[in-house]
């Protein structure tokens, strides 16, 4: 499915913090949503799963307003993972993943042969499948993570929306969890703040800055030295990956990109 949010506005007490964004994502495609801290990213992502209304604009799935499908309808296409975890849930593993499957159930109906296969697929995905019995809540942050992702895939949506979903997750987990989402072909809008995840993961890159879209593009033609040092104000070279070809930032740990001479 087609994802577009068109001319998006979202205030807060009459401040206005996203403010005429245009975003789409194609059937199967990555979409990254990067920008420093503050910058809208997230409420950009809630306003697509809804959690958000938006103050003017509009989010089209497929071409209908999102706003219009009802609520289990909506959420049979749309999953997401969302920045706030909670983790608070009495519930074990397993039945953390298989909320995932409430929007296709009649009220009060259990898990069929069908679900409890999607449930066990999803675990499996995320490197947990041995974890289903264990308390959600005695979970690592990066185990719970890998669990609400399982919870989003049971869901078997047609978009995922991720924000900063690699948060927590060592190295390995890291790049697991990129090359499942590569593999999944889901239409996908992502936030990530290690760029260098983003340039090798999307298809395209939309930055913010101060709730305002200031580039769009392949990560390749997006993240340039410049970009880097007036956006997120780093100084950085951006070189070729030697082993993947993609874009490879390589920061300068040491100099603040307004003391640095950039080329
Ligand atoms: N519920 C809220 N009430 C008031 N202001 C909010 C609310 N949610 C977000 N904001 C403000 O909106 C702006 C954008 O926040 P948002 O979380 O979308 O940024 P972000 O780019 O995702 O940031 P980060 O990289 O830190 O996660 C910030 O100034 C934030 O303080």
């Amino acid at each position: 499915m087609r994802i577009a949010v068109e001319d998006l506005v979202v205030s807060f007490s009459g401040r206005a913090v996203v403010c005429g964004v245009d975003v789409v994502a194609e059937p199967g495609e990555i979409v990254g949503l990067v920008g420093p801290n503050g910058s809208g990213k997230t409420t950009v992502l809630r306003t697509i799963y809804r959690h958000l209304r938006p103050a003017a604009g509009r989010v089209l799935l497929d071409g209908r307003d999102i706003r219009k499908l009802n609520p289990s309808r909506a959420a049979r296409h749309v999953a997401a993972l969302p920045q706030e975890r909670g983790t608070d849930f009495e519930l074990s593993v397993r039945e953390v993943v298989a909320m995932g499957r409430t929007p296709y159930k009649r009220a009060f109906s259990g898990d069929d042969t069908s679900d409890r296969d999607i449930i066990a697929t999803a675990l499996e995905q995320v490197g947990m499948v041995d974890h289903g019995g264990r308390p959600f809540s005695a979970l690592s942050g990066g185990e719970r993570q890998r669990v609400l992702l399982a919870r989003a895939l049971a869901q078997q949506p047609d978009v995922l929306v991720l924000d900063e979903p690699t948060n927590h997750l060592d190295m390995r987990h890291q790049i697991e969890l990129l090359a499942l989402l590569r593999a999944q072909r889901r239409t996908t809008v992502i936030t990530l703040h290690d760029l260098n995840a983003a340039a090798s993961l999307c298809d395209r890159l939309h930055v913010l800055r101060d709730g305002v879209v200031v580039a769009s593009g392949a990560p390749r033609v997006v993240l340039t030295v410049d970009l880097l040092a007036e956006v997120f104000g780093v100084h950085a070279a951006v070189v070729e990956h030697p082993l993947t070809g993609d874009p490879l930032i390589a920061f300068d740990h040491n100099t603040p990109a307004e003391s640095a001479t950039i080329s």
